[in-house]
C-alpha cells in the first residue's frame, strides 16, 4: 500500500490532515496535523485513523503522530493575461509535478466563469463534504486536493455572477480545510478584473506564475497582468510559454504555429525569470480532456509529455526553497 493508499482510504476531513503517511515491515505511521481541533476531536481522529489504517489486511501495527505545529501556507496565483493561453493545464499539471518533487499541494480553481479542473483533474460530479463551515478539497487520485466552482455549481451557473459573488465564492474556497496542505495554487481567471483583485488584496500571494503563448496579442496581455502583480506587491516567480512548437504526432516534426521564443524575449524585456516553454501537442489537449494529466506519469494519455512540466515545477520548487 502506498503513502497515497493510506491517505485515500481515510475520511475526506482527515485525509487533508495527513502530512505523510508510510509503511514499513507491516508497521503504519501516519503524522496528523490536528491544529484547531479541540481534545474530544483530536481524539477521535486518532481513533479513526487507527481503525481504518489498522482493518488493512497488509497492516499489522498503527503508530499515530499529531502536530499541533503552525505551519504557514503558501499561495501560489497562476494567471494569464487572456483566456484560452493554457493557463489550466499548466496549474494541474505543475500542482501534480510539484507533488511528486515532495511538496504537499492544494490547487484552487478560481476560474469561476469557466472551471476546468474538474475536467483536468478527472473528478468531474465530485461534491465537496463540509466539515463545520468550511469546504473540505476533493481528493483525486494524485494526492493533490483540489476545490472548484465546478465542483459546486451546474456548469454555466456562475457566469452572471457579479463581482462580490464571485469574491465571496472565491474566499470560500481559499479559506477551506486544507489541512497540511503547505503550497496552494490557485488557477486564476484571465485577465485583471474583480476576482483577481478579491485575491490580491485579501489573500495576497507569495507568488505568481505568468502562462503565455507567443503570440504578441498574448504577451502584451501577460505584461498587463505582471503589472497587476508587482502593484500589488506579489513577486513574478516568472513567466512560462506554452503552445511554442507543434509536434507533428504523425512525423514528430516540430513547427511553430504561434512562434517560438516570444516569451523567453518579452521576460527578459520584463526583466523576469523565464521558467520553461510547453510544447503544443495533442498528446496534451487529449490527456486534459481524458483527466489524466501528463505530469502524473501514471500512464495515462501523454505522460511522455512530462518531461517540460517537470522542467517548470522544478524552477518553482527552486523559488519556494530560496523564498521560504
Ligand atoms: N500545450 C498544449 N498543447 C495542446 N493543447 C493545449 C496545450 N495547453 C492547453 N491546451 C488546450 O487548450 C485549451 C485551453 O487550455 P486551458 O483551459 O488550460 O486554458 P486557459 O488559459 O486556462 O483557458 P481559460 O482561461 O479560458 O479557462 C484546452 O483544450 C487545453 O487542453
Amino acid at each position: 500500500m502506498s503513502d497515497t493508499e493510506i491517505t485515500a482510504s481515510l475520511p475526506a476531513p482527515l485525509a487533508a490532515r495527513v502530512i505523510s503517511a508510510s509503511l514499513a515491515d507491516g508497521r503504519a505511521t501516519i503524522v496528523l496535523d490536528v491544529a484547531g481541533l479541540d481534545e474530544n476531536t483530536r481524539g477521535e481522529a486518532e481513533r479513526t485513523v487507527r481503525d481504518t489504517v489498522g482493518g488493512r489486511p497488509d497492516v499489522e501495527d498503527v503508530r499515530v503522530i499529531l502536530t499541533a505545529e503552525r505551519r504557514t501556507r503558501r499561495i501560489v496565483a497562476v494567471g494569464s493575461g487572456k483566456g484560452g493561453v493554457g493557463k489550466s493545464t499548466l496549474t494541474a499539471n505543475l500542482a501534480i509535478a510539484l507533488k511528486r518533487l515532495g511538496h504537499s499541494v492544494g490547487l484552487v480553481d478560481a476560474d469561476i466563469y469557466g472551471p476546468s479542473q474538474p475536467t483536468i483533474l478527472g473528478n468531474r460530479g465530485q461534491k465537496p463534504e463540509v466539515s463545520g463551515k468550511k469546504l473540505v478539497p476533493v481528493p483525486n487520485r494524485w494526492d493533490v486536493p483540489v476545490l472548484s466552482m465546478g465542483h459546486l455549481v451546474e456548469e454555466g451557473a456562475a457566469v452572471a455572477w457579479r463581482g462580490p459573488m464571485a469574491g465571496n465564492a472565491l474566499t470560500q474556497l481559499i479559506d477551506a480545510e486544507w489541512g497540511a496542505i503547505d503550497t496552494l495554487l490557485v488557477d486564476l481567471p484571465p485577465g485583471t478584473g474583480d476576482v483577481q483583485l478579491t485575491m490580491l488584496q485579501k489573500f495576497k500571494p507569495s507568488g505568481a506564475v505568468l502562462v503565455s503563448t507567443p503570440q504578441d496579442l498574448a504577451l502584451i496581455d501577460a505584461a498587463r497582468a505582471g503589472s497587476l502583480f508587482d502593484h500589488a506587491g506579489v513577486p513574478v516567480i516568472g513567466l512560462v510559454e506554452n503552445m511554442s512548437g507543434y509536434i507533428c504526432p504523425h512525423c514528430g516534426e516540430v513547427s511553430d504555429p504561434f512562434g517560438s521564443g516570444g516569451v523567453e524575449q518579452a521576460a527578459e524585456r520584463l526583466e523576469l525569470p523565464f521558467l520553461g516553454r510547453i510544447p503544443l501537442a495533442l498528446g496534451i489537449r487529449e490527456a486534459s480532456d481524458a483527466g489524466t494529466p501528463p505530469a502524473a506519469r501514471d500512464g495515462g494519455q501523454g505522460s511522455e509529455l512530462a518531461a517540460p512540466f517537470e522542467a517548470v515545477a522544478a524552477e518553482v520548487s527552486r523559488w519556494l526553497g530560496a523564498n521560504a
